[in-house]
């Protein structure tokens, strides 16, 4: 996309310290192999780098105010109050002394097998009459969630949007597009493709027809699970993607297959290139933060904004936090402004207090879609809202008991079918390539329905 001076100017002022750095050094020495060693931050000595929220902290002084525009006119936020309390010199010391290190434990399987924490008392408690309406309305609406699905299933999901905050009912067409997400993802099994450390194109697979979707978050945040689950590959059945209670586990782009083998014409076929094996492509992100890499921003950035093939990115957020950090932001202003569509997915909802789930990811959920529509605005308008794919809000709750299977477009199956869509599939019977309106050269491809359906 090409963005206007203006903005590109604007883009940077409110960039995150260690971007600032970056693209000066980018803009005089484009040495990537130099970047390489960079730390995510480089405006932060080491000892403080290495421990959780110090570089938030450091970085919000500086990004809250190119960030506050966004918020113009708004009730405070939950997470405004608790990033200010934050910033008290106590606070930020008995942070930077007390904070344990995450046990260091990999798996492949055992998700949710977090050390107990005693339960967390929320960082505020909803002030505005709105919130607190808003999370009543939250928690009606639980209530007539039929008792058999009301505990999140395990990698079920909840979705919150603002006119309906849960759905509750699907019509019958919308039970055909769940089950034909469900087919298109359970019937054909996730592959590794292979993985990149960079957004260079020596790096990834030429692809000019198969739809990419990225998913994205801070460190830790839940990615490789979520990606774990969407493609059925949870508890017993062994991940695809590494999981690990230590953040900074994912440090390379693994892209997956999945789906169906499409129809590709021959004609349409590069010459001595194989043809493609699967429908849409995944992949799995560094994260963000605490015990990341400046490489590894520079790698995914590079890949929104440049990958020709990238139709959406999901971006999970940490329901534990109750906030957007100044990360994220800036992360969805990227999105925003390389136009992708962005699904936002609030992880942990089982973490902390169980029966505050409601009202805190409602609240959250409500802060997201007001940032979504303000930033929105803030690129023209044009940040693909059209397709409803930024108007809904997924919740997910990995450690919730499992008591059924919600079969009404609020569990996985809603956002298979919502990522599909963002792929750039219909979905009604059957899963089917729609055309295009974005420019992208080359012919439209239409893709066969899955087999057997
Ligand atoms: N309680 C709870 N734990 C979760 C949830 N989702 C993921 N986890 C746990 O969070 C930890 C991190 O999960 P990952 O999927 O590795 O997170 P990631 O974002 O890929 O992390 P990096 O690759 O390090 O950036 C693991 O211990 C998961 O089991 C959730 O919804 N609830
Ligand atoms: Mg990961």
């Amino acid at each position: 996309m090409v963005v206007p001076t203006t903005a590109a100017h604007g883009l940077i002022m409110s960039l995150p310290p260690w971007q600032l750095s970056l693209r000066r050094l980018s803009a005089t020495k484009p040495v990537f192999l130099r970047l390489q060693t960079l730390p995510f931050s480089v405006s932060v000595p080491r000892d403080v780098r290495q421990r959780p929220g110090a570089v938030r902290r450091a970085q919000h002084a500086s990004v809250g105010e190119a960030l506050s525009p966004l918020y113009a006119g708004e009730a405070p936020l939950e997470g405004r109050v608790s990033a200010e309390a934050d910033k008290s010199p106590t606070a930020v010391a008995t942070k930077l002394r007390g904070k344990p290190r995450p046990k260091q434990r990999d798996d492949g399987s055992s998700h949710g097998a977090q050390p107990r924490k005693a339960p967390q008392q929320p960082t505020a408690s909803p002030t505005s009459e709105a919130q607190a309406s808003a999370a009543a309305a939250l928690e009606r609406a639980v209530a007539q969630i039929p008792a058999d699905s009301r505990s999140l299933a395990t990698y079920k999901l909840i979705r919150h949007s603002a006119s309906e905050p849960l759905t509750v009912k699907s019509s019958r067409a919308e039970v055909h597009q769940l089950a034909a997400a469900e087919r298109f993802f359970d019937r054909h099994p996730c592959q590794l493709l292979y993985s990149a450390a960079s957004a260079s194109p020596r790096q990834h697979a030429p692809n000019a027809h198969i739809p990419e979707v990225a998913i994205l978050g801070a460190s830790n945040v839940g990615k490789s699970s979520f990606l774990n689950a969407l493609v059925g590959r949870t508890r017993g059945r062994g991940g695809v993607a590494h999981v690990s209670q230590r953040p900074g586990r994912t440090t390379l782009m693994n892209v997956f297959g999945v789906g169906p083998r499409p129809k590709i014409p021959a004609s349409l076929v590069k010459k001595g290139a194989a043809p493609p094996r699967h429908s849409l492509i995944l992949v799995d992100t560094p994260g963000y933060g605490y015990r990341s890499q400046a490489s590894w921003g520079e790698a995914v950035t590079g890949y929104i904004r440049g990958r020709h093939m990238l139709r959406g990115a999901v971006l999970l957020l940490s329901s534990e936090k109750g906030r957007l950090l100044p990360e994220d932001e800036w992360l969805l202003r990227t999105l925003a402004e390389a136009n992708t569509r962005t699904l936002v997915v609030l992880t942990k909802a089982d973490k902390g207090r169980h029966e505050n789930w409601p009202a805190r990811c409602g609240a959250m959920a409500d802060t997201l879609l007001r940032v979504l529509r303000n930033m929105n605005k803030s690129v023209g308008g044009g940040w693909r809202t059209a397709t409803g794919a930024t108007g809904d809000v997924f919740i997910t709750a990995a450690g919730m008991d499992t008591t059924g299977k919600l079969g009404n477009g609020a569990g996985m199956g809603g956002v298979r079918a919502a990522i599909l869509e963002m792929a750039g599939y219909t979905l009604q019977d059957k899963v089917a390539k729609k055309d295009e309106a974005v420019t992208y050269t080359g012919p439209i491809v239409s893709f066969d329905d899955i087999p057997g359906q």
